[in-house]
């Protein structure tokens, strides 16, 4: 899954789980609205139930004052008078048309006197326990504020059973004190006030319990106040027979009651405006809260209408995109299976000008070494009609070269000729669309369309599509290059390569045309196959001791063809290694050097006999004196003169003298076969050999063979005083490392030794050691 479709997700999901936040804080808000609306009408029943109860309390505290014998009769008649106005009052409130007719039974029945005293306490008790219905039925019972709890707890219970002790002992006190006692009134009243006081004592326990309670402060003292002096009052007048003025006794136990009334109607207050604080609050929050829903809704709907939309855009984008996308690949693969650049050209452009449904295109490749575009493929144009080779900056196709973008121009009456260089012959082409095929930022190619419709291109979509034909068409370009490369490379160079072991893996045609062998003659075969046996074996050594120590090993050396010729290279060995340095093979590059050995052979070489010249000897006698002197090695050097050549040429003639020089030569080669042996045409008759010997002896068994080879050549030679034959005398220097003398002292040295075996005979040989 995408990095954008998780957010998406996550940000949906966040969305919906502040929605559902919002809208459960909202309704929890509306029930709480709700149920403090409830909580305000239970509230406004409790106090109807309260003055109900107050107006009862009154009566009943009145009651037992004889209307006849107590000054304020009348009283009693307007608070009967007053009850009976409460009861109607606070009947529409309360909805029960019951309590009216429960006080008006009680006030009506004919044994009032009796039991009007209890059955106004049962009335009162009745309502009492409404109180708490009806908190229950509001939910006053349920409220979770603590402040308002503990109002409650005064409205319901403290209050109400402070206010109905203290006038029950009012009413008791006041019936005792004025019309007859019963037997256990005073125990009555006791029990009463202490009931008060233990209501009182909880009052101000539960008061205390406020945080703010400076209100409730002043009442309550008024309330103690009035407990007090009505307890004293009771407690007083207990023990005097008959009681005092009942009429006071009622007015005490009045104010007590009515003190507590008014403490009970500050807790309602407190509360209702605690309520009705709530209700005001709770109404804003709503407010908010609905606001806040109504925006989070039609940001939804927005959110919901935009995304929606986008998202609709993004699918018909993805579609065509994949659709192109499916197209490119096409073009891949079909590309991918062409072998030539000119099948990737003619490809390319059937390929793009069909998509675009073009009447005719062509394609160039631009050719950057000379600066020049070459028309290599045409659709829909005969190419005898296009110019062939267009110069950079040419026409549009030319500047597309440079410029490297899209072109796209629509064709009308006044549409300039030069904006094309197909040149237009439809009549309906409507737009011409010139675009570059361009690879790793350079342009490879361009192509140019005719178009019919003149409808908006999609630049990307041809791009996607030019960026694959480039790259393929460079390739192809590039692999052309090499391809010639390396033929001619193949046609002209002598390489090879071999494994580690040296078996040929890789021949050139050069290295098969010059060897005379063909490929396959040579692959699998080691390079021996070309070994000259002119190349010494040491050179073949330090081949190998050099390319397997990583080195790279370069000589001129000389190889010998199928047919038993010969050719010269210069030949570099070097190591192919792997990834790790270990050699896999070997590859060698050689430059043939047979023309440049010949003229050095020529030059080196004395043309009759066809063994080295002078000029030769001059050099080797050097290097050789060099090398004595490193490898501690000593060698002869023997100079040889014909005896009485002279003679020899003018009886035979100079043709047969010259036989006889290449036949004493053939045979020095003959006798001096070893690879370090050397021998020379010093001059004239003269020759000259160096060759290796271990000693003095050595050298001379090797020279006396020399000499004797030749006598035993047998040419006949009737005017040598030496011999009936062709004989030579030799002079000979065995060389050691000891001396320090130069080539020309030794050349020297080894001359007088030949003058010496001149008169010393002829046909011998002259040694001795420097
Ligand atoms: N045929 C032929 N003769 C040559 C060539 N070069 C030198 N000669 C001859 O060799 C002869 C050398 O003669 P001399 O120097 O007198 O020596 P010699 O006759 O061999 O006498 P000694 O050396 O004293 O035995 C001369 O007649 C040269 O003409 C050559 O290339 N071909």
């Amino acid at each position: 899954m995408s990095t954008k479709k998780s957010i998406a997700i996550v940000v949906v999901f966040w969305w919906i789980f502040a929605c559902f936040f919002f809208f459960s804080y909202t309704l929890h808000i509306q029930q709480r609205l709700e149920s403090t609306q409830k909580e305000l009408i239970g509230l406004s029943k409790i106090k109807s139930l309260n003055l109900l109860n107050k107006a009862l309390q009154r009566y009943r505290g009145l009651y037992p004052l004889d209307p006849e014998q107590a000054a304020d009769g009348g009283h009693i008649h307007q608070r009967l008078i007053e009850l009976r106005q409460t009861v109607s009052s606070v009947e529409s409130v309360l909805n029960d048309a019951k309590t009216a007719s429960e006080i008006d039974a009680v006030f009506s029945s004919k044994d009032q006197e009796a039991n009007l005293f209890d059955q106004i306490t049962m009335l009162i008790e009745k309502n009492n326990q409404q109180l708490r219905i009806i908190a229950d039925k509001y939910e006053l019972l349920y409220e979770p504020d603590r402040e308002n709890f503990i109002l409650l707890e005064l409205v319901l219970y403290t209050i109400p059973d402070m206010i109905e002790s203290a006038a029950k002992s009012k009413a008791i006190a006041t019936r005792a004190h004025t019309v007859y006692e019963r037997p256990n009134d005073l125990s009555l009243i006791d029990n009463n006030l202490y009931v008060f006081s233990q209501a009182f004592h909880n009052l101000k326990l539960l008061i205390d319990q406020f945080e703010n309670y400076s209100e409730f402060i002043q009442s309550v003292a008024v309330i103690e106040q009035e407990y007090q002096d009505y307890y004293q009052l009771l407690t007083g007048v207990s023990e005097a027979k008959p009681l005092g003025p009942g009429l006071f006794l009622f007015s005490e136990g009045t104010r007590l009651v009515d003190a507590s009334y008014a403490l009970a109607e500050l807790s309602r207050q407190k509360l209702k405006a605690n309520f009705q604080q709530r209700l005001v609050t709770y109404s804003q929050l709503l407010r908010v809260s609905y606001a806040a829903l109504l925006i989070g809704l039609t940001l939804s709907i927005y959110v919901y209408l935009r995304f929606y939309r986008r998202s609709k855009i993004d699918r018909q984008l993805a579609a065509s995109r994949k659709i192109n996308e499916d197209r490119v690949n096409d073009l891949r693969k079909a590309l991918h299976n062409l072998n030539t650049l000119q099948e990737i050209c003619n490809h390319s452009l059937r390929f793009i000008a069909q998509h675009l449904s073009a009447v005719s295109g062509v394609l160039f490749i631009h050719n950057e070494k000379i600066e020049q575009l070459n028309l290599s493929a045409t659709f829909g144009v005969n190419p005898k009609s296009v110019k062939h080779k267009l110069k950079i900056g040419e026409g549009p196709i030319g500047q597309c070269v440079l410029d490297a973008r899209i072109y796209e121009s629509t064709i009308n009456q006044e549409s300039n000729p030069s904006s094309v260089n197909i040149g237009i012959t439809n009549a309906n082409v409507k737009k011409i669309l010139t675009f570059p095929l361009v690879n790793l930022g350079s342009t490879v190619g361009v192509i140019q369309l005719l178009l019919l419709e003149g409808k908006p291109i999609e630049h990307e979509t041809v791009s996607q599509f030019a960026d694959v034909m480039a790259s393929y068409i460079d390739k192809e370009k590039k692999y052309d290059e090499s391809k010639k490369y390396f033929a001619s490379i193949n046609k002209n160079v002598i390489t090879s390569s071999t494994d580690a072991k040296g078996v040929i893996t890789q021949v050139s045609q050069a290295f098969a045309d010059i060897s005379g062998y063909t490929k396959e003659e040579l692959i699998g075969q080691k390079h021996s196959i070309i070994r000259h046996p002119d190349m010494p074996a040491e050179l073949f050594k330090d081949l190998w001791s050099t390319i397997t120590k990583g080195n790279t090993w370069n000589h001129e050396v000389k190889n010998r063809t199928k047919d038993g010729g010969f050719y010269w290279v210069d030949v570099t060995i070097s190591p192919d290694l792997d990834f790790y340095g270990n050699i896999i093979g070997y590859t060698a590059i050689r430059h043939d050097i047979t023309e440049k050995k010949k003229n050095e052979e020529i030059a080196i070489t004395d043309g009759l006999t066809q063994i080295y010249n002078r000029r030769h000897f001059d050099t080797c006698f050097e290097l050789k004196i060099r090398e004595m002197r490193r490898d501690m090695k000593p060698f002869l050097f023997a100079m040889l003169d014909i005896d009485f050549f002279k003679q020899y040429n003018d009886n035979y003639g100079h043709q047969q003298g010259d036989n006889v020089l290449i036949s004493i030569a053939n045979t020095l080669k003959h006798c001096l076969r070893r690879p370090r042996d050397m021998v020379f045409r010093l001059g004239g008759e003269e020759f000259g050999f160096i060759c290796d010997a271990d000693s003095l002896e050595d050298a001379i068994k090797i020279c006396e063979a020399v000499r004797e080879t030749v006598e035993s050549l047998k040419i006949s030679h009737q005017y040598n005083a030496a011999a009936a034959y062709v004989t030579i005398s030799s002079g000979v220097i065995f060389i050691t490392p000891d001396t320090r003398f130069s080539p020309e002292h030794y050349y020297k040295a080894a001359d007088e030794m030949l003058y010496q075996a001149k008169t010393s005979g002829r046909n011998n040989v002259k040694l001795r050691t420097l």
